[in-house]
Protein backbone atom coordinates (compact mmCIF):
# COMPACT_ATOMS: atom_id res chain seq x y z
CA UNK A 1 0.00 0.00 0.00
CA UNK A 2 3.07 2.36 0.90
CA UNK A 3 3.70 2.08 -3.02
CA UNK A 4 0.27 2.94 -3.68
CA UNK A 5 0.27 5.95 -1.40
CA UNK A 6 3.48 7.48 -3.29
CA UNK A 7 1.69 6.37 -6.91
CA UNK A 8 0.56 9.27 -9.11
CA UNK A 9 -1.50 11.98 -7.38
CA UNK A 10 -2.10 14.32 -10.14
CA UNK A 11 -4.36 13.78 -13.31
CA UNK A 12 -3.24 14.84 -17.03
CA UNK A 13 -4.82 18.33 -16.66
CA UNK A 14 -1.29 20.63 -16.71
CA UNK A 15 0.68 17.96 -17.37
CA UNK A 16 2.44 19.33 -20.03
CA UNK A 17 3.06 22.51 -18.16
CA UNK A 18 4.30 20.52 -15.57
CA UNK A 19 6.73 18.98 -18.05
CA UNK A 20 7.65 22.56 -19.46
CA UNK A 21 8.49 23.67 -16.14
CA UNK A 22 10.94 21.04 -15.42
CA UNK A 23 12.61 21.15 -18.52
CA UNK A 24 13.10 24.86 -18.12
CA UNK A 25 14.20 24.29 -14.22
CA UNK A 26 16.89 21.73 -15.10
CA UNK A 27 18.11 23.73 -18.42
CA UNK A 28 21.25 24.42 -16.29
CA UNK A 29 22.19 20.54 -15.75
CA UNK A 30 21.03 19.24 -19.21
CA UNK A 31 24.10 17.94 -19.81
CA UNK A 32 25.12 16.80 -16.64
CA UNK A 33 21.79 14.53 -16.43
CA UNK A 34 22.18 13.46 -19.64
CA UNK A 35 25.46 12.10 -18.66
CA UNK A 36 24.43 10.61 -15.33
CA UNK A 37 21.66 8.89 -17.70
CA UNK A 38 24.35 7.53 -19.90
CA UNK A 39 26.49 6.24 -16.90
CA UNK A 40 23.33 4.75 -15.00
CA UNK A 41 22.40 2.55 -18.20
CA UNK A 42 26.23 1.40 -19.01
CA UNK A 43 26.41 0.90 -15.18
CA UNK A 44 23.22 -1.06 -14.75
CA UNK A 45 23.28 -2.81 -18.25
CA UNK A 46 26.97 -4.11 -17.13
CA UNK A 47 25.67 -5.12 -14.10
CA UNK A 48 24.68 -8.23 -16.18
CA UNK A 49 27.38 -9.08 -17.39
CA UNK A 50 28.59 -11.38 -14.37
CA UNK A 51 24.58 -13.36 -14.59
CA UNK A 52 25.62 -13.64 -18.14
CA UNK A 53 28.97 -15.12 -17.16
CA UNK A 54 27.62 -17.77 -15.05
CA UNK A 55 24.94 -18.74 -17.41
CA UNK A 56 27.08 -19.00 -19.92
CA UNK A 57 29.55 -21.09 -17.83
CA UNK A 58 27.07 -22.74 -16.91
CA UNK A 59 25.57 -23.41 -20.21
CA UNK A 60 29.03 -24.78 -21.54
CA UNK A 61 29.24 -27.13 -18.78
CA UNK A 62 26.52 -28.74 -19.88
CA UNK A 63 27.66 -29.24 -23.15
CA UNK A 64 25.76 -26.93 -25.16
CA UNK A 65 28.37 -24.27 -26.12
CA UNK A 66 31.97 -24.15 -26.04
CA UNK A 67 34.24 -25.90 -23.54
CA UNK A 68 37.65 -24.52 -23.74
CA UNK A 69 39.10 -23.59 -20.35
CA UNK A 70 39.85 -20.00 -22.25
CA UNK A 71 36.62 -19.60 -22.69
CA UNK A 72 35.47 -19.98 -19.17
CA UNK A 73 38.30 -17.62 -18.36
CA UNK A 74 36.69 -15.21 -20.81
CA UNK A 75 33.65 -14.90 -19.11
CA UNK A 76 35.39 -15.19 -15.80
CA UNK A 77 37.34 -11.96 -16.85
CA UNK A 78 33.59 -10.55 -18.82
CA UNK A 79 31.92 -10.84 -15.32
CA UNK A 80 34.72 -9.20 -13.57
CA UNK A 81 35.01 -6.54 -15.68
CA UNK A 82 30.73 -6.03 -15.87
CA UNK A 83 30.94 -5.86 -12.37
CA UNK A 84 33.89 -3.30 -12.18
CA UNK A 85 32.21 -1.43 -14.77
CA UNK A 86 28.93 -1.27 -12.88
CA UNK A 87 30.40 -0.22 -9.73
CA UNK A 88 32.36 2.31 -11.47
CA UNK A 89 29.92 3.87 -13.64
CA UNK A 90 27.16 3.74 -11.06
CA UNK A 91 29.24 5.44 -8.47
CA UNK A 92 30.05 8.04 -11.43
CA UNK A 93 26.40 8.70 -12.36
CA UNK A 94 25.34 8.90 -8.67
CA UNK A 95 28.69 11.21 -8.05
CA UNK A 96 27.49 13.82 -11.51
CA UNK A 97 23.76 13.13 -10.23
CA UNK A 98 24.60 14.87 -6.63
CA UNK A 99 26.82 17.26 -8.39
CA UNK A 100 23.91 18.38 -10.69
CA UNK A 101 21.43 18.34 -7.80
CA UNK A 102 23.76 20.50 -5.83
CA UNK A 103 24.45 23.15 -8.36
CA UNK A 104 21.39 23.51 -9.40
CA UNK A 105 19.59 23.97 -5.93
CA UNK A 106 21.69 26.09 -5.14
CA UNK A 107 21.33 27.97 -8.58
CA UNK A 108 17.06 27.66 -7.62
CA UNK A 109 17.82 28.39 -3.45
CA UNK A 110 19.50 32.07 -4.78
CA UNK A 111 16.58 32.78 -7.46
CA UNK A 112 14.04 32.17 -4.72
CA UNK A 113 15.50 33.83 -2.50
CA UNK A 114 15.95 37.10 -4.64
CA UNK A 115 12.69 36.36 -5.79
CA UNK A 116 11.38 36.65 -1.96
CA UNK A 117 13.31 39.81 -1.69
CA UNK A 118 11.61 41.82 -4.66
CA UNK A 119 7.88 40.26 -4.10
CA UNK A 120 4.99 42.71 -3.24
CA UNK A 121 4.71 42.68 0.68
CA UNK A 122 1.39 41.85 0.62
CA UNK A 123 1.92 38.54 -1.72
CA UNK A 124 3.35 37.33 1.66
CA UNK A 125 0.61 37.81 3.78
CA UNK A 126 -1.85 36.37 0.76
CA UNK A 127 0.31 33.07 0.70
CA UNK A 128 1.40 32.68 4.01
CA UNK A 129 4.49 31.44 5.83
CA UNK A 130 3.58 27.65 5.49
CA UNK A 131 3.82 27.95 1.46
CA UNK A 132 6.40 29.60 1.46
CA UNK A 133 8.04 27.19 3.70
CA UNK A 134 7.03 24.35 1.31
CA UNK A 135 8.72 25.80 -1.70
CA UNK A 136 11.92 26.27 0.14
CA UNK A 137 11.58 22.78 1.82
CA UNK A 138 9.41 19.56 0.58
CA UNK A 139 9.62 21.34 -2.87
CA UNK A 140 12.96 21.46 -3.48
CA UNK A 141 13.38 18.30 -1.45
CA UNK A 142 11.48 16.34 -3.88
CA UNK A 143 13.85 18.21 -7.29
CA UNK A 144 16.52 17.02 -5.42
CA UNK A 145 15.05 13.35 -5.01
CA UNK A 146 14.40 13.72 -8.98
CA UNK A 147 18.06 14.77 -9.85
CA UNK A 148 20.06 13.30 -7.35
CA UNK A 149 18.17 9.73 -7.43
CA UNK A 150 15.00 8.82 -9.52
CA UNK A 151 16.96 9.73 -12.98
CA UNK A 152 19.40 7.14 -12.21
CA UNK A 153 17.11 4.41 -10.78
CA UNK A 154 14.59 4.96 -14.07
CA UNK A 155 16.86 4.74 -16.48
CA UNK A 156 19.01 1.96 -14.82
CA UNK A 157 16.06 -0.20 -14.44
CA UNK A 158 14.86 0.45 -17.70
CA UNK A 159 18.92 -0.35 -18.79
CA UNK A 160 18.83 -3.21 -16.81
CA UNK A 161 15.43 -4.58 -18.06
CA UNK A 162 16.55 -4.09 -22.02
CA UNK A 163 19.76 -5.71 -21.40
CA UNK A 164 18.45 -9.11 -19.83
CA UNK A 165 15.70 -9.21 -22.61
CA UNK A 166 18.27 -8.98 -24.99
CA UNK A 167 20.19 -12.11 -23.80
CA UNK A 168 17.27 -13.70 -23.07
CA UNK A 169 16.11 -13.44 -26.94
CA UNK A 170 19.54 -14.32 -28.36
CA UNK A 171 19.41 -17.75 -26.13
CA UNK A 172 15.83 -18.69 -27.33
CA UNK A 173 12.79 -16.14 -28.24
CA UNK A 174 10.16 -18.01 -27.32
CA UNK A 175 11.31 -18.74 -24.03
CA UNK A 176 12.11 -14.84 -23.71
CA UNK A 177 8.91 -13.68 -24.92
CA UNK A 178 7.31 -16.14 -22.03
CA UNK A 179 9.34 -14.44 -19.62
CA UNK A 180 8.20 -11.26 -21.16
CA UNK A 181 4.42 -11.93 -20.92
CA UNK A 182 4.87 -13.06 -16.98
CA UNK A 183 6.45 -8.99 -16.60
CA UNK A 184 4.08 -7.43 -18.77
CA UNK A 185 0.86 -10.01 -16.78
CA UNK A 186 2.86 -7.84 -13.39
CA UNK A 187 2.55 -4.36 -14.87
CA UNK A 188 -0.90 -4.76 -15.91
CA UNK A 189 -1.86 -5.39 -12.92
CA UNK A 190 -0.06 -2.78 -10.78
CA UNK A 191 -1.52 -0.62 -13.43
CA UNK A 192 -5.23 -2.02 -12.39
CA UNK A 193 -4.32 -1.85 -9.12
CA UNK A 194 -3.48 1.95 -8.91
CA UNK A 195 -6.68 2.58 -11.61
CA UNK A 196 -8.01 4.34 -8.89
CA UNK A 197 -4.89 6.13 -7.12
CA UNK A 198 -5.97 9.57 -8.09
CA UNK A 199 -9.29 9.87 -6.65
CA UNK A 200 -8.47 7.68 -3.65
CA UNK A 201 -5.10 9.80 -2.81
CA UNK A 202 -7.26 12.68 -3.26
CA UNK A 203 -9.24 11.50 -0.64
CA UNK A 204 -6.62 10.88 1.68
CA UNK A 205 -4.39 14.16 1.34
CA UNK A 206 -7.70 16.13 2.09
CA UNK A 207 -8.02 14.08 5.03
CA UNK A 208 -4.51 14.04 6.13
CA UNK A 209 -4.73 18.09 5.42
CA UNK A 210 -7.87 18.13 7.97
CA UNK A 211 -6.16 16.05 10.44
CA UNK A 212 -3.17 18.27 10.38
CA UNK A 213 -5.26 21.43 10.60
CA UNK A 214 -7.21 19.96 13.59
CA UNK A 215 -4.01 19.00 14.69
CA UNK A 216 -2.78 23.04 14.69
CA UNK A 217 -5.99 23.82 16.22
CA UNK A 218 -5.95 21.31 18.84
CA UNK A 219 -2.84 22.87 19.74
CA UNK A 220 -2.85 26.23 19.80
CA UNK A 221 -6.23 25.82 21.61
CA UNK A 222 -5.35 23.37 24.10
CA UNK A 223 -5.76 26.15 27.00
CA UNK A 224 -9.49 26.48 25.90
CA UNK A 225 -9.74 22.60 25.62
CA UNK A 226 -8.29 22.29 28.98
CA UNK A 227 -10.46 25.01 30.26
CA UNK A 228 -13.80 23.59 28.88
CA UNK A 229 -13.23 20.19 29.26
CA UNK A 230 -11.50 17.41 26.78
CA UNK A 231 -15.05 17.10 24.52
CA UNK A 232 -16.34 19.91 22.56
CA UNK A 233 -16.36 20.88 18.84
CA UNK A 234 -12.35 20.54 18.58
CA UNK A 235 -11.88 16.88 19.60
CA UNK A 236 -15.13 16.18 16.88
CA UNK A 237 -13.39 17.66 14.35
CA UNK A 238 -10.05 15.90 14.75
CA UNK A 239 -11.64 12.84 15.22
CA UNK A 240 -13.95 12.62 11.84
CA UNK A 241 -10.75 13.77 10.32
CA UNK A 242 -8.91 10.49 11.49
CA UNK A 243 -12.26 8.65 11.01
CA UNK A 244 -12.26 9.52 7.42
CA UNK A 245 -9.03 8.94 6.63
CA UNK A 246 -9.23 5.76 7.96
CA UNK A 247 -12.48 4.82 5.67
CA UNK A 248 -10.65 6.22 2.61
CA UNK A 249 -7.66 3.75 3.46
CA UNK A 250 -9.86 1.05 4.20
CA UNK A 251 -12.28 1.86 1.20
CA UNK A 252 -9.30 1.86 -1.17
CA UNK A 253 -7.18 -1.64 0.52
CA UNK A 254 -10.74 -2.95 0.13
CA UNK A 255 -11.05 -1.73 -3.43
CA UNK A 256 -7.30 -3.29 -4.68
CA UNK A 257 -7.11 -6.48 -2.78
CA UNK A 258 -7.26 -8.29 -5.62
CA UNK A 259 -5.37 -6.68 -7.95
CA UNK A 260 -2.52 -5.85 -5.30
CA UNK A 261 -2.61 -9.57 -4.46
CA UNK A 262 -1.87 -10.51 -8.33
CA UNK A 263 0.78 -8.06 -8.92
CA UNK A 264 2.24 -9.32 -5.49
CA UNK A 265 1.87 -12.78 -6.63
CA UNK A 266 3.18 -11.79 -10.21
CA UNK A 267 6.26 -9.91 -9.20
CA UNK A 268 7.03 -12.42 -7.04
CA UNK A 269 10.53 -14.67 -8.42
CA UNK A 270 8.99 -17.82 -7.22
CA UNK A 271 6.33 -16.99 -9.99
CA UNK A 272 8.85 -16.44 -12.63
CA UNK A 273 10.51 -19.21 -11.62
CA UNK A 274 7.39 -21.53 -11.84
CA UNK A 275 6.43 -20.55 -15.43
CA UNK A 276 10.00 -20.63 -16.81
CA UNK A 277 10.47 -24.02 -15.05
CA UNK A 278 6.95 -25.50 -16.37
CA UNK A 279 7.48 -23.60 -19.78
CA UNK A 280 11.48 -24.74 -20.45
CA UNK A 281 10.95 -28.87 -19.26
CA UNK A 282 7.66 -28.74 -21.48
CA UNK A 283 9.76 -27.11 -24.23
CA UNK A 284 12.61 -29.56 -23.53
CA UNK A 285 10.37 -32.85 -23.34
CA UNK A 286 9.51 -31.79 -27.08
CA UNK A 287 13.23 -31.45 -27.64
CA UNK A 288 12.34 -28.06 -28.87
CA UNK A 289 15.10 -26.68 -25.77
CA UNK A 290 18.29 -27.84 -24.99
CA UNK A 291 18.60 -28.12 -21.40
CA UNK A 292 21.44 -26.07 -21.22
CA UNK A 293 19.71 -22.92 -22.67
CA UNK A 294 16.95 -23.27 -19.85
CA UNK A 295 19.68 -22.21 -17.22
CA UNK A 296 19.99 -18.59 -18.62
CA UNK A 297 16.45 -18.40 -17.76
CA UNK A 298 16.78 -19.70 -14.70
CA UNK A 299 19.74 -17.47 -13.63
CA UNK A 300 18.45 -13.84 -15.24
CA UNK A 301 15.00 -14.23 -15.97
CA UNK A 302 13.74 -14.68 -12.37
CA UNK A 303 15.68 -11.29 -11.38
CA UNK A 304 13.91 -9.57 -13.84
CA UNK A 305 10.97 -8.35 -11.76
CA UNK A 306 13.71 -7.00 -9.21
CA UNK A 307 14.40 -4.07 -11.68
CA UNK A 308 10.28 -3.13 -11.82
CA UNK A 309 9.43 -1.31 -8.40
CA UNK A 310 12.51 0.66 -9.04
CA UNK A 311 11.54 1.75 -12.46
CA UNK A 312 7.97 2.67 -10.59
CA UNK A 313 9.76 3.95 -8.08
CA UNK A 314 11.84 6.24 -10.03
CA UNK A 315 9.00 6.90 -12.29
CA UNK A 316 6.87 8.18 -9.15
CA UNK A 317 10.22 10.33 -8.32
CA UNK A 318 10.06 12.05 -11.54
CA UNK A 319 6.37 12.68 -11.23
CA UNK A 320 6.73 14.65 -8.03
CA UNK A 321 9.80 16.39 -8.97
CA UNK A 322 7.31 17.82 -12.05
CA UNK A 323 4.67 18.98 -9.65
CA UNK A 324 7.67 20.79 -7.73
CA UNK A 325 9.12 22.10 -10.83
CA UNK A 326 6.19 23.96 -11.33
CA UNK A 327 5.04 24.48 -7.93
CA UNK A 328 8.89 26.26 -8.04
CA UNK A 329 8.26 28.13 -11.06
CA UNK A 330 5.16 29.66 -10.13
CA UNK A 331 7.06 31.41 -7.09
CA UNK A 332 9.90 32.53 -9.71
CA UNK A 333 7.39 33.77 -12.10
CA UNK A 334 5.35 35.80 -9.53
CA UNK A 335 5.48 39.82 -10.86
CA UNK A 336 7.68 41.69 -8.75
CA UNK A 337 7.10 44.84 -6.80
CA UNK A 338 7.78 47.34 -10.14
CA UNK A 339 10.59 49.87 -9.07
CA UNK A 340 11.16 52.95 -10.34
CA UNK A 341 13.34 53.57 -13.63
CA UNK A 342 14.02 57.21 -11.97
CA UNK A 343 13.72 57.08 -8.44
CA UNK A 344 12.91 60.35 -6.34
CA UNK A 345 13.75 61.10 -3.23
CA UNK A 346 10.34 62.83 -1.25
CA UNK A 347 11.09 66.37 -0.15
CA UNK A 348 8.85 66.27 3.22
CA UNK A 349 6.83 63.65 4.91
CA UNK A 350 3.73 65.21 4.05
CA UNK A 351 1.15 61.84 3.21
CA UNK A 352 -1.68 62.74 0.64
CA UNK A 353 -4.05 60.45 -0.61
CA UNK A 354 -5.75 61.22 -4.30
CA UNK A 355 -8.94 59.50 -4.76
CA UNK A 356 -7.21 56.23 -4.04
CA UNK A 357 -9.28 53.23 -5.02
CA UNK A 358 -8.15 49.28 -5.00
CA UNK A 359 -9.45 46.23 -5.58
CA UNK A 360 -7.89 42.53 -4.31
CA UNK A 361 -9.74 40.66 -7.33
CA UNK A 362 -9.32 42.99 -10.05
CA UNK A 363 -13.39 43.47 -10.04
CA UNK A 364 -14.69 44.11 -6.35
CA UNK A 365 -13.37 47.89 -5.88
CA UNK A 366 -12.09 47.01 -1.70
CA UNK A 367 -11.49 51.23 -1.61
CA UNK A 368 -13.26 53.90 -3.79
CA UNK A 369 -12.05 57.29 -4.14
CA UNK A 370 -10.58 58.32 -0.98
CA UNK A 371 -8.87 61.48 -0.53
CA UNK A 372 -7.05 62.86 2.62
CA UNK A 373 -4.15 64.37 3.55
CA UNK A 374 -2.16 63.40 6.71
CA UNK A 375 0.14 66.78 7.84
CA UNK A 376 3.82 65.76 9.53
CA UNK A 377 3.55 66.25 13.16
CA UNK A 378 -0.18 65.30 13.34
CA UNK A 379 -2.35 62.26 13.99
CA UNK A 380 -4.67 60.71 11.59
CA UNK A 381 -7.16 57.65 12.78
CA UNK A 382 -8.92 55.42 10.42
CA UNK A 383 -12.01 54.13 12.09
CA UNK A 384 -14.85 51.78 11.15
CA UNK A 385 -16.53 48.47 11.07
CA UNK A 386 -15.18 45.66 10.74
CA UNK A 387 -13.94 44.76 6.58
CA UNK A 388 -14.71 48.86 6.20
CA UNK A 389 -10.73 48.77 4.52
CA UNK A 390 -8.56 50.39 6.98
CA UNK A 391 -5.91 47.92 6.88
CA UNK A 392 -6.23 47.75 3.35
CA UNK A 393 -5.78 51.56 3.03
CA UNK A 394 -3.03 51.16 5.81
CA UNK A 395 -1.28 48.80 3.56
CA UNK A 396 -1.44 50.28 0.46
CA UNK A 397 0.97 52.99 2.09
CA UNK A 398 4.24 50.86 2.08
CA UNK A 399 3.13 49.10 -1.27
CA UNK A 400 1.80 46.01 0.39
CA UNK A 401 0.18 46.16 -2.77
CA UNK A 402 0.31 49.45 -5.45
CA UNK A 403 -3.50 51.10 -5.64
CA UNK A 404 -5.42 50.45 -8.80
CA UNK A 405 -6.83 54.26 -9.16
CA UNK A 406 -5.64 57.39 -8.11
CA UNK A 407 -2.29 57.81 -6.02
CA UNK A 408 -0.82 57.97 -2.69
CA UNK A 409 2.46 60.72 -2.54
CA UNK A 410 4.63 61.59 0.29
CA UNK A 411 6.68 65.11 0.19
CA UNK A 412 4.69 64.87 -3.78
CA UNK A 413 6.37 62.02 -4.76
CA UNK A 414 4.25 58.97 -5.23
CA UNK A 415 5.30 56.33 -3.73
CA UNK A 416 5.82 53.91 -7.05
CA UNK A 417 8.72 56.74 -7.62
CA UNK A 418 10.63 55.75 -4.75
CA UNK A 419 12.97 52.50 -4.30
CA UNK A 420 11.08 50.13 -1.94
CA UNK A 421 14.21 51.22 0.24
CA UNK A 422 13.54 54.86 0.47
CA UNK A 423 10.12 54.18 1.15
CA UNK A 424 10.18 51.05 3.58
CA UNK A 425 12.93 53.50 5.71
CA UNK A 426 10.74 56.49 5.59
CA UNK A 427 8.22 54.71 7.94
CA UNK A 428 7.90 52.56 10.93
CA UNK A 429 5.28 49.82 10.55
CA UNK A 430 3.59 48.88 13.99
CA UNK A 431 1.08 45.94 13.68
CA UNK A 432 -0.86 43.86 15.82
CA UNK A 433 0.81 40.41 14.42
CA UNK A 434 4.31 41.24 16.23
CA UNK A 435 6.80 39.58 14.50
CA UNK A 436 9.54 38.52 17.24
CA UNK A 437 12.83 37.07 15.89
CA UNK A 438 14.75 33.74 17.76
CA UNK A 439 17.34 36.42 19.03
CA UNK A 440 17.71 38.82 21.76
CA UNK A 441 16.23 41.64 22.87
CA UNK A 442 18.71 43.26 21.94
CA UNK A 443 18.66 42.37 18.17
CA UNK A 444 15.24 42.29 18.32
CA UNK A 445 15.37 45.62 19.12
CA UNK A 446 18.10 47.11 17.14
CA UNK A 447 15.92 45.54 13.63
CA UNK A 448 14.87 49.24 13.55
CA UNK A 449 18.71 50.46 12.98
CA UNK A 450 21.26 48.09 12.49
CA UNK A 451 24.12 50.74 13.67
CA UNK A 452 22.34 51.61 17.07
CA UNK A 453 24.79 51.24 20.12
CA UNK A 454 23.14 49.20 22.92
CA UNK A 455 22.73 52.38 24.76
CA UNK A 456 20.52 53.63 22.45
CA UNK A 457 18.63 50.84 22.44
CA UNK A 458 18.09 50.69 26.04
CA UNK A 459 17.03 54.28 25.56
CA UNK A 460 14.48 53.27 22.48
CA UNK A 461 13.38 50.25 25.31
CA UNK A 462 13.27 53.23 28.14
CA UNK A 463 10.91 55.51 25.22
CA UNK A 464 8.72 52.52 25.36
CA UNK A 465 8.19 52.34 28.76
CA UNK A 466 9.41 48.64 28.08
CA UNK A 467 12.98 48.77 30.08
CA UNK A 468 12.35 47.56 33.54
CA UNK A 469 10.17 44.30 32.22
CA UNK A 470 13.79 43.62 30.53
CA UNK A 471 15.70 44.13 33.27
CA UNK A 472 13.42 41.61 34.83
CA UNK A 473 13.88 38.77 31.92
CA UNK A 474 16.50 35.89 33.36
CA UNK A 475 19.53 37.23 30.80
CA UNK A 476 17.85 41.08 30.59
CA UNK A 477 18.63 42.20 27.51
CA UNK A 478 20.49 39.53 26.05
CA UNK A 479 17.62 36.84 26.48
CA UNK A 480 16.46 34.95 23.94
CA UNK A 481 13.18 35.82 22.07
CA UNK A 482 11.10 34.25 19.54
CA UNK A 483 7.99 32.28 18.40
CA UNK A 484 6.38 30.86 21.16
CA UNK A 485 8.38 32.27 23.89
CA UNK A 486 6.13 33.02 27.07
CA UNK A 487 8.20 35.45 28.94
CA UNK A 488 6.53 39.02 27.27
CA UNK A 489 2.91 39.45 27.66
CA UNK A 490 1.25 40.62 24.14
CA UNK A 491 1.31 44.63 25.07
CA UNK A 492 4.68 44.45 26.04
CA UNK A 493 5.32 42.83 22.80
CA UNK A 494 3.71 45.32 20.96
CA UNK A 495 5.69 48.23 23.06
CA UNK A 496 8.92 46.30 21.93
CA UNK A 497 7.78 46.48 18.30
CA UNK A 498 7.14 50.26 19.17
CA UNK A 499 10.77 50.18 20.54
CA UNK A 500 11.72 48.77 17.45
CA UNK A 501 9.99 51.62 15.59
CA UNK A 502 10.98 54.82 18.14
CA UNK A 503 14.97 53.55 17.63
CA UNK A 504 14.39 53.94 13.89
CA UNK A 505 13.26 57.20 13.89
CA UNK A 506 11.38 57.15 10.80
CA UNK A 507 9.33 60.26 10.04
CA UNK A 508 6.45 58.47 9.19
CA UNK A 509 4.29 55.54 11.71
CA UNK A 510 1.68 53.74 10.50
CA UNK A 511 0.02 51.46 13.30
CA UNK A 512 -2.54 48.97 13.97
CA UNK A 513 -4.00 49.11 17.03
CA UNK A 514 -4.27 46.38 19.15
CA UNK A 515 -7.60 44.66 19.48
CA UNK A 516 -6.74 42.47 22.13
CA UNK A 517 -7.91 43.97 25.45
CA UNK A 518 -5.13 44.92 27.42
CA UNK A 519 -5.24 45.23 31.30
CA UNK A 520 -5.00 48.76 32.58
CA UNK A 521 -1.78 49.16 33.17
CA UNK A 522 -0.86 47.66 30.18
CA UNK A 523 -2.80 50.00 28.05
CA UNK A 524 -1.36 53.16 29.61
CA UNK A 525 1.62 51.62 29.17
CA UNK A 526 1.16 51.31 25.61
CA UNK A 527 -1.02 54.32 24.99
CA UNK A 528 2.54 56.34 26.36
CA UNK A 529 5.03 54.32 24.12
CA UNK A 530 3.24 55.36 21.22
CA UNK A 531 2.76 58.98 22.23
CA UNK A 532 6.45 58.80 22.38
CA UNK A 533 6.68 57.45 19.34
CA UNK A 534 4.20 59.67 17.24
CA UNK A 535 5.90 63.27 18.71
CA UNK A 536 6.51 65.33 15.90
CA UNK A 537 6.13 62.71 13.42
CA UNK A 538 3.49 61.87 10.81
CA UNK A 539 1.29 59.06 12.15
CA UNK A 540 -1.64 56.97 10.35
CA UNK A 541 -3.30 54.60 13.01
CA UNK A 542 -5.80 52.05 12.51
CA UNK A 543 -8.25 52.47 16.05
CA UNK A 544 -10.32 49.79 16.88
CA UNK A 545 -11.49 51.18 20.41
CA UNK A 546 -12.74 55.11 19.88
CA UNK A 547 -11.73 56.40 23.00
CA UNK A 548 -7.47 55.65 21.71
CA UNK A 549 -8.04 58.36 19.34
CA UNK A 550 -10.29 61.06 20.53
CA UNK A 551 -7.79 63.97 20.48
CA UNK A 552 -6.52 63.15 16.81
CA UNK A 553 -6.02 65.98 14.40
CA UNK A 554 -8.33 63.93 12.00
CA UNK A 555 -10.02 61.13 12.44
CA UNK A 556 -11.21 59.36 8.59
CA UNK A 557 -14.49 57.14 8.79
CA UNK A 558 -14.41 54.01 6.40
CA UNK A 559 -17.31 52.19 5.85
CA UNK A 560 -17.81 49.76 2.92
CA UNK A 561 -14.53 50.83 1.25
CA UNK A 562 -15.65 54.52 1.06
CA UNK A 563 -14.86 57.92 3.14
CA UNK A 564 -18.05 58.48 4.62
CA UNK A 565 -17.12 61.07 7.39
CA UNK A 566 -14.07 63.07 8.36
CA UNK A 567 -13.28 65.35 11.34
CA UNK A 568 -12.07 65.73 14.94
CA UNK A 569 -13.71 63.70 17.44
CA UNK A 570 -16.31 66.13 18.75
CA UNK A 571 -17.20 67.64 15.59
CA UNK A 572 -18.36 63.62 14.04
CA UNK A 573 -20.54 63.22 17.75
CA UNK A 574 -21.78 66.69 16.69
CA UNK A 575 -23.00 65.32 13.01
CA UNK A 576 -24.66 62.19 14.64
CA UNK A 577 -23.55 59.78 11.75
CA UNK A 578 -21.45 56.23 11.80
CA UNK A 579 -18.79 57.66 14.31
CA UNK A 580 -21.44 58.69 16.87
CA UNK A 581 -23.20 55.43 16.60
CA UNK A 582 -19.87 53.69 17.16
CA UNK A 583 -18.93 55.97 19.78
CA UNK A 584 -22.17 55.40 21.84
CA UNK A 585 -22.15 51.53 21.19
CA UNK A 586 -18.74 51.36 22.37
CA UNK A 587 -19.63 53.68 25.65
CA UNK A 588 -22.72 51.38 26.09
CA UNK A 589 -20.58 48.76 25.86
CA UNK A 590 -18.09 49.80 28.55
CA UNK A 591 -20.34 51.00 30.86
N1 LIG B 1 -5.69 39.62 1.04
C1 LIG B 1 -6.98 39.86 0.74
N2 LIG B 1 -7.53 39.36 -0.39
C2 LIG B 1 -8.81 39.59 -0.71
N3 LIG B 1 -9.67 40.30 0.04
C3 LIG B 1 -9.20 40.83 1.18
C4 LIG B 1 -7.83 40.62 1.60
N4 LIG B 1 -7.66 41.28 2.78
C5 LIG B 1 -8.86 41.84 3.08
N5 LIG B 1 -9.77 41.58 2.13
C6 LIG B 1 -11.17 42.05 2.09
O1 LIG B 1 -11.14 43.47 1.97
C7 LIG B 1 -12.18 44.06 2.75
C8 LIG B 1 -11.55 45.07 3.71
O2 LIG B 1 -10.76 44.37 4.65
P1 LIG B 1 -9.83 45.11 5.71
O3 LIG B 1 -9.07 44.07 6.44
O4 LIG B 1 -9.06 46.17 5.03
O5 LIG B 1 -10.92 45.75 6.65
P2 LIG B 1 -10.73 46.39 8.10
O6 LIG B 1 -11.57 47.60 8.09
O7 LIG B 1 -9.31 46.56 8.40
O8 LIG B 1 -11.38 45.26 8.99
P3 LIG B 1 -10.98 44.82 10.52
O9 LIG B 1 -11.32 45.95 11.41
O10 LIG B 1 -11.88 43.65 10.77
O11 LIG B 1 -9.54 44.47 10.51
C9 LIG B 1 -12.88 42.92 3.48
O12 LIG B 1 -14.05 42.62 2.75
C10 LIG B 1 -11.89 41.78 3.40
O13 LIG B 1 -12.56 40.56 3.34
Amino acid sequence: MNDMLHSSTGGENGQLAKSDALWRLLRPVHLHLAWCAILSAIGAAAGFAPYIAVAEIARMMLGAGETSGSAVWMWVAIGAIGAGVRLLFIFASSRLGHYADAALLHDVRVRIVSKLGVLPLGWFRASGSGAIKKRMTNDLEEMHQLIAHALGELVGAGAAMITGFAYLLLVDWRMALISMAVLLLMVISYRIAMRSATTHMSRLLAAEGRISAASVEYADGIAVVKAFGTGGRMNERFGSAVKEHTNAMLDWVKETTYSSAASRLLSSEMTVLGVVMIAGLALVSADQLAMADLLPFLVIAVGLPTSIMPAIQGGQGIRKGRVAASNIEELLQQPALPEPAHPKQPASYRVELNDVSFSYDGSTETLSSISAVCEPGTVTALVGPSGAGKSTLASLLPRFYDVTGGSITIGGVDVRDMTSETLLSSMSLVFQDVILLRDTVTENIRIGRQDASDEEVREAARAAHIHHVIERLPQGYDTVLGSGDGGLSGGEKQRLTIARAILSGAPIVVLDEATASLDPDGETAVQEALAKLATGKTVIVIAHRLHTIKSADQILVLNGGRLVERGKHEELLAKDGLYARMWNAQQKGES
